[in-house]
């Protein structure tokens, strides 16, 4: 496809996304940063064809304009692109992590938006942390304006293929319940955890020995502290939502703790185990479904390194591994996930066909 696709705001996402474009023939991306050493960076590490100094002559030859500027920024940049000289058919796309107030402002513009969010990240930010491979397997949400044509949705998906993301149309504020259940109040809870240890006066040894556990439950609270502020301050009413669901959990958790029986107890840690143990693999976003296929190995070394040979040998991708401690109700115990129903076939009869070990979908 041809398309010159200009990106505002070079940080993780915009410099992953301009790094996935390059993937494309025919493609120019021309990069824009507010911080023009960010710009200049991308260009040198070759994520960007070209780093225009004016913002307004870069968005007057794009054909998509994407930003991927923190949430607050993207609604300023949206309100100042009414007075761009725009293509007629350019379609303005972001990536932002909240979609109503976004697509409440693209309601009143005069060209095509198509609200857009990978559902990929990480706590690190800036154009160094930029990777080609952020948005693979991950799911990507589309929000089209009203009005949006079925050909731009098709042509941006398009645009977007080469993240190998899987692309998802969904309403706004569905996107905005949802991320608030997923993304946005574990954020909440991570940085809130982290205050707690950081008022504790009594023990401060307690800091030296926050180990796995606290490290990686509180991962997030290290992102970004002006992206979420303006992702927070935008879907406050679903986050509080959230909390107060939240506090009725807690105050029911508080009364497990007085009534302290062993076996309640451990009933309410066994029932979220299963929930988690049962979620869509989180190989990047946590909307990402995949497709299990049960082996059954023998207890020797080498075999997992067999199967897997095989499959490269095939060029099979493989999204997960993982070996199941318990053979009750499956009959395999090594769990090879792919990313499509057909990778999956394609895997069984290899296994099959080359190995007299079973295999089977459960
Ligand atoms: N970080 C994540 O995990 C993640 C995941 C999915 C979506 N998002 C969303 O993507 C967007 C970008 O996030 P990020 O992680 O890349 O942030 P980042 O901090 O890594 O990068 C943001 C970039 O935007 C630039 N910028 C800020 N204001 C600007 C302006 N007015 N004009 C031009 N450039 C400007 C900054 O200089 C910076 O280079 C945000 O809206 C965020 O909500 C983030
Ligand atoms: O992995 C992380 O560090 C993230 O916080 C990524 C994460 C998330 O909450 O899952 C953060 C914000 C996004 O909008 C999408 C993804």
């Amino acid at each position: 496809m041809k398309a010159n696709v200009l990106i505002i705001g070079l940080g993780l996402i915009g410099g992953s996304l301009a790094k996935a474009l390059q993937r494309h023939d025919d493609v120019h991306v021309a990069g824009y940063d507010a911080d023009p050493l960010t710009a200049r960076k991308a260009f040198k590490m070759g994520i960007i064809n070209s780093c225009p100094p004016s913002l307004e002559k870069a968005a007057s030859e794009a054909d998509v304009i994407v930003f991927a500027t923190p949430v607050g920024a993207t609604l300023r940049l949206m309100e100042q692109s009414k007075f761009w000289d725009l293509k007629k058919d350019v379609i303005l796309t972001d990536t932002g992590s909240t979609k109503a107030q976004i697509m409440e402002a693209a309601g009143t513009l005069n060209h095509a938006f198509i609200g857009g969010h990978p559902m990929a990240g990480s706590h690190k930010s800036g154009v160094e942390a930029a990777k080609d491979m952020l948005f693979e397997n991950a799911f990507y949400i589309l929000t089209p304006a009203e009005g949006v044509s079925t050909d731009q949705v098709a042509f941006l998906e398009e645009l977007l293929s080469v993240t190998k993301a899987n692309i998802e149309v969904l309403p706004a504020d569905e996107h905005d319940y949802m991320t608030a259940i997923v993304s946005h109040f574990p954020h909440l809870i991570a940085a809130s955890l982290v205050h707690q240890l950081a008022k504790e006066e009594q023990y401060p040894f307690a800091k030296q020995l926050a180990a796995g556990g606290f490290r990686d439950i509180t991962r997030i609270a290290s992102s970004n502290p002006e992206m979420w502020r303006d992702i927070t301050t935008q879907n406050n009413r679903m986050i509080a939502h959230q909390l107060t669901n939240w506090m009725a959990e807690m105050e029911g958790l508080r009364n497990l703790l007085l009534d302290n029986k062993p076996e309640s107890i451990e009933q309410y840690f066994q029932q979220a185990k299963t929930v988690r143990d049962e979620l869509p693999i989180a190989g990047h976003g946590a909307l990402f479904s995949v497709y299990d296929l049960y082996v059954d190995i023998p207890d020797v070394p080498g075999v997992i390194s067999e199967l897997t040979g095989y499959l490269a040998e095939e060029q099979i991708s493989i999204v997960n591994l993982r070996i199941l401690e318990t053979r009750e109700d499956v009959f395999g115990i090594l769990v090879i996930s792919f990313q499509t129903p057909e990778d999956r076939e394609r895997a069984k009869n290899c296994i099959s066909k080359r190995t007299a070990y079973d295999t089977y979908i459960s």
